[in-house]
């Protein structure tokens, strides 16, 4: 593509060189960079990409995004733009044709509950049709999955990404929008149809200074959708949300169990094999019956209904998607064993997700709670104590340990989750190393007791430094329920 016609509507201060040129690749990675590549610039939270020009020229870079003042290049296009990540969103939907006009992209903001939202409504969509998926698990563009880096991409990646969904035929994408996209202008220039907001609570403060500057971040969302929004109106920052958005020209859905809603669920009824309810909508009811435990669960199929209704999806489908869900990979993820050990590999790793995840294991618990869980590195230090307390509180044992210490000391994460344990109720243990953690845990565990694994669900490593280690909670337990099976 020429490169002027890649700069349309980028905010420019400078050209050096020539931009009549073609380009046939755009990369913000120097190592990545190919032919005839625009190479763009990113002063990072680690490196700084303009440390990279020489290594891009090595590749085949030709030209140049910048921010700050570099040595130029006789012979090589620079464009410096004062902002490089709005202008990266601008470029990549240049580059990749504004892909998102081709599909119907449902948005899904919020603490908890996204990545369940979008791994049911892609269960749904897909049964008649072809949905793209973009999330903490992955990134499905119609044909293929690879796992993912981030929440949501950068906005090259994601560009890209909804460049092969439409490519591939998809007509859906469902997506979700982190609260760090929405402030690193990572989905600037993605047009969104409709926009679902599930909760708000202590989550992020590393990166906000404070939960109003973090709802206010999320509530960007609902400004930029074409087709509809739905708010879970049960959450207070939902209702401070729908406050501000009720008089845009967008229609708004509310979604409850609570409050007078356009989505309800009555006479909801839970065990450890799903959720019941009576759905209402503004114009039919059904009953609905989803194998998923949790009272979280009735509100995120809630929010999924809402986004089907909005889309014309017959009811018939919806409940067939729900009914057949095969439920969501490391979110109350029971560890199959030919024992009788029930134990369940659970992403929770807020205050609001432990809550809710102890309470719906304690619904349907006959025995013991034993809980293992950690806080991560290098995120939310205010989270740590509070997390100790819930997990103290709901648990009969709660063993304190490592989850991705990243670059911090682990011992000093654990130190941060004691200042919420009250040390006169001896009911917690620390065991720093995770594996051994999972295996005392295992060992404590009698019939009928329910082990709950929780803070890493679906992931596969464990990031100790800079490195990311092997790690899976749920392969850990079963190896060492087999290994029981051998010494007994
Ligand atoms: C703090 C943060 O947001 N970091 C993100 C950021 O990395 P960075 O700015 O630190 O990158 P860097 O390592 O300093 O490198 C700067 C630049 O130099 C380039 N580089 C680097 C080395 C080299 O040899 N050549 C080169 O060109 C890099 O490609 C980059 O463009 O840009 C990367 C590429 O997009 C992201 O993957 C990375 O996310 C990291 C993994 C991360 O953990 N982010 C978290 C905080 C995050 O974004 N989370 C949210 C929310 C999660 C949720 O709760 O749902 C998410 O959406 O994932
Ligand atoms: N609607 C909800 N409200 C509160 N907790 C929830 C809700 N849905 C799921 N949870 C809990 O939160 C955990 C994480 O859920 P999920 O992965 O769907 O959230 P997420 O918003 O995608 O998280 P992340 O910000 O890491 O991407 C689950 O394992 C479960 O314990
Ligand atoms: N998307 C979340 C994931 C946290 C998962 C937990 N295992 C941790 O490492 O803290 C974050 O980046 O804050
Ligand atoms: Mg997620």
């Amino acid at each position: 593509m020429n490169l002027g016609k890649i700069l349309d509507n980028v905010d420019i201060l400078d050209i050096y060189g020539d931009i009549d040129i073609d380009i046939k690749s755009v990369e913000f990675d120097s190592r990545k960079v190919k032919n005839d590549g625009l190479f763009i610039c990113v002063n990072g939270a680690n490196v700084n990409g303009h440390m990279f020009i020489n290594k891009a020229i090595d590749n085949g870079a030709k030209a140049f995004l910048i921010s700050e003042d570099v040595h130029m290049v006789e012979g090589y296009t620079f464009i410096k733009v004062k902002d490089i990540k709005k202008s990266m969103a601008k470029i990549a939907s240049n580059f990749y044709n504004n892909p998102s006009e081709n599909l119907d992209i449902i948005g899904v903001t919020g603490t908890n509950g996204k990545t369940s939202i979008t791994t049911f409504l892609s269960q749904i969509l897909n049964i008649d049709h072809k949905c793209g998926v973009i999330g903490t698990i992955k990134i499905y563009d119609g044909i293929y999955e690879i796992p993912s880096q981030n929440t949501t991409p950068e906005s090259l990646d994601l560009q890209k990404s909804l460049y092969n969904m439409s490519k591939n035929k998809c007509e859906y994408c469902s997506m979700e929008v982190s609260s760090h996209s929405l402030a690193l202008n990572r989905i600037d220039g993605v047009d969104i149809k409709i926009g679902i907001f599930t909760n708000l609570t202590e989550d992020h403060l590393d990166f906000h200074k404070n939960l109003d500057e973090y709802r206010n971040v999320k509530e960007q969302l609902f400004y930029k959708t074409s087709k509809a929004n739905i708010i879970n109106i049960d959450d207070e920052s939902g209702r401070i949300i729908l406050n501000h958005i009720k008089d845009l020209n967008t229609p708004y859905y509310t979604y409850g169990i609570e409050r007078d809603a356009d989505f309800m669920a009555k006479n909801i009824e839970m065990d450890s094999n799903g959720i019941y309810y009576t759905l209402v909508t503004p114009t039919y009811e059904a009953k609905i019956r989803v194998p998923v435990p949790g009272k979280f669960t009735v509100y995120n199929t809630l929010s999924v209904i809402g986004a089907c209704y909005v889309l014309n999806i017959p009811i018939e489908t919806i409940k067939k998607g729900l009914e057949n869900s095969e439920g969501i990979e490391g979110r109350f993820e029971l560890v199959k064993n030919d024992k009788e050990y029930n134990i369940i590999v659970d992403y929770a790793h807020t205050p609001d997700a432990l809550k809710n995840i102890l309470s719906a294991v304690k619904e349907f618990s006959k025995g013991k709670i034993i809980t293992v869980f950690g806080c991560g590195g290098d995120r939310d230090k205010q989270k740590r104590p509070i997390m100790g307390k819930i997990v103290q509180e709901n648990s009969d044992v709660a063993i304190i340990t490592s989850d991705n210490p990243r670059t911090e000391n682990p011992k000093e994460i654990i130190n941060d989750i004691l200042h919420g344990i009250n040390n006169k109720i001896n009911n917690y243990i620390v065991i720093e190393d995770r594996k051994k953690a999972i295996e005392k845990a295992i060992n404590i565990a009698k019939k009928n007791d329910i082990v709950l694994i929780a803070g890493k669900g679906h992931e596969t490593y464990q990031i100790i430094g800079k490195v990311k280690y092997d790690f899976d909670d749920r392969e850990i337990a079963k190896k060492f329920i087999d290994t029981i099976n051998i010494n007994n």
